[in-house]
């Protein structure tokens, strides 16, 4: 038996059964993300076998290749980086609400669930409680009452939030277009999922726009009319979503996982999203603090 120690900070080790090795010189190491692309010292620490030639330990150093990519086994590994970046990050919120903004399709409703389990926060959808206001649904809305009226009630339900704590909102794409909105949003910490318009139209066309009332009305195929749609509502909001406290680009989170593009990224690659999206919050907490952070 062989174990390898990995003499980073933070400290890690991983056993690798020598067995299982074999003769082969080669051999995967779970790392920890913090870790990320790039090159680290590995300390090998062999405990051998006795024999008149070799002494009982041996301990080499080499500096390796260090790749974070998903594989066979990762999403366990994930959970755990998870929990642990959630409990890191959680005293410092001081129960502050998550403000999750983004397009529609986004993964703001997805995404806020994980947030909310390994926050020990609760869950909203700020759409799902107008609509349980309004008695109906928010295609039914527009269609009945206007954008207007639906906006109203959006701004309404937002002030209800801001008082409250401990809640992971998934706010209507559209939340971000109003100023009054944000300062209700402000009592709380905002992350933008920026997600590019290719992927979201995939989505988006995956599922139907009939509950998306503003992207009824183009012509063509599902994915070229939510493209078309999606494109021209991002041009006029992409400034009001930047105002967010964070921002989780899909984009970069596809490089780090070396993916050529976003549409790779599957639903089960939501871990990935939901440590980026703490990773943002603990860093913005972190410029609101100064150097308090750490020293709880
Ligand atoms: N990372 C992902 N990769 C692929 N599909 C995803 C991903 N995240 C979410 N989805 C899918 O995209 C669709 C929209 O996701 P979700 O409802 O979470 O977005 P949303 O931002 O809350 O949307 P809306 O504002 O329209 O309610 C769902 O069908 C969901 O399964
Ligand atoms: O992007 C938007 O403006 C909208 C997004 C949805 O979440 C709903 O709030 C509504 O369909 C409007």
């Amino acid at each position: 038996m062989m174990d390898a120690i990995i003499a980073q900070r933070p400290q890690f080790s991983a056993w690798i059964d020598s067995n299982k090795v074999g003769r082969k010189s080669s051999c995967a190491i779970r790392v920890p993300r913090k870790l990320q692309e790039g090159r680290c010292h590995v300390l090998i620490s062999g405990h051998l076998e006795p024999t008149r030639n070799f002494n009982r330990h041996k301990s080499i150093s080499l500096e390796v290749p260090c790749s974070y990519r998903e594989f066979p086994g990762a999403p366990k590994l994930e959970a755990l980086i998870l929990k642990n970046k959630s409990q890191e990050v959680e005293p410092y919120l001081s129960g502050r609400c998550i403000y999750l903004v983004g397009m529609m399709g986004s993964g703001k409703t997805t995404v806020g669930k994980i947030l909310s389990q390994v926050l020990n926060y609760n869950f909203c959808d700020s759409d799902t409680l107008v609509e349980e206001d309004v008695g109906t649904s928010v295609a039914d809305i527009f269609k009945l009452y206007g954008e207007g009226f639906f906006r109203e009630k959006e701004t309404e339900m937002l002030k209800r939030l801001s008082i409250m704590h401990r809640m992971v909102v998934s706010t209507g794409g559209g939340a971000v277009v109003r100023p009054v909105n944000w300062r209700h949003m402000q009592q709380g910490i905002s992350v933008w999922l920026d997600v590019p318009l290719e992927a979201l139209a995939q989505r988006i066309a995956a599922v139907g726009t009939h509950s998306r009332p503003l992207l009824h009305g183009e012509s063509g195929d599902a994915y070229t009319k939510a493209l078309t749609r999606l494109s021209n509502l991002l041009e006029e909001r992409s400034e009001a979503y930047a105002y967010a406290n964070a921002r989780v680009s899909l984009e970069e989170i596809a490089a780090k996982l070396g993916y050529r593009d976003v549409s790779h990224i599957s639903p089960t690659a939501i871990t990935a999203i939901a440590i980026e999206a703490l990773e943002q919050i603990e860093t913005s907490l972190r410029d609101e603090d100064g150097m308090a952070f750490g020293t709880l």
